[in-house]
């Protein structure tokens, strides 16, 4: 069925930043159909995907190389419900939750919401880790427009000149949405 674009997005809408990861299974696919239940869901819209990334695993070496990507969303839900469409993507995709940094099907995190700042043991914003992560920063430049207003670029150069050179991360392909 075609996407209703006037649906309820018109007012009090928000763009969010996420991150997505895949090391087991087909992570292609995977990846391709997590934003397509994002794009799915009645109060959500995929604005751009970046390219595909295969990156080093970073905290726990020992499990295979991930795919990476950033999205952009726009959306009229708050943070909470947002992380909550993620997390029932993320199960549905087959999601097992034990090693903490270990391999998993499908990764969803929420990184950034319009500059909003939260700090709860279920949401923190912007993502507390993302400043310091290739695998993050990378894809995420990929989707940040020059002109986003409210200092997510910024944050981005910043971390990427903090960080210096990028290393175990490689161009693995193009854009999986639209
Ligand atoms: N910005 C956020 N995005 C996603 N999850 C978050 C965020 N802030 C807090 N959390 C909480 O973190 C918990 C663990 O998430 P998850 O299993 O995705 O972590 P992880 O991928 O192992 O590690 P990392 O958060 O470093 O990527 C979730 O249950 C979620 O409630
Ligand atoms: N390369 C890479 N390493 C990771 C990733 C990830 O998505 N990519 N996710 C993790 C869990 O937060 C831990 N380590």
């Amino acid at each position: 069925m075609k996407k209703d674009t006037t649906r309820n997005l018109t007012s009090e809408r928000s763009e969010a930043y996420i991150a997505l990861g895949a090391n087991l299974g087909r992570r292609e696919e995977t990846l391709r159909e997590a934003l397509r239940m994002l794009n799915e869901h009645p109060e959500i819209e995929v604005l751009r995907a970046s390219d595909l990334y295969e990156t080093d695993p970073v905290g726990y070496a020992d499990q295979p190389p991930f795919l990476n990507m950033a999205a952009a969303l726009r959306t009229a839900l708050p943070p909470d419900k947002l992380l909550s469409v993620m997390q029932n993507v993320e199960n549905r995709l087959g999601r097992v939750r034990d090693i903490r940094f270990g391999p998993r099907t499908a990764d969803l995190d929420l990184l950034w919401m319009d500059g909003l700042a939260i700090s709860s043991e279920e949401l923190t914003l912007p993502h507390p880790r993302m400043h310091e992560r290739f695998f993050v920063l990378i894809p995420l430049d990929d989707v940040v427009p020059q002109d986003e207003p409210s200092g997510l670029r910024l944050l981005v150069d910043n971390s990427l000149i903090e960080l210096g050179e990028a290393s175990g991360i490689v161009r693995y392909g193009g854009p999986l949405f639209p």
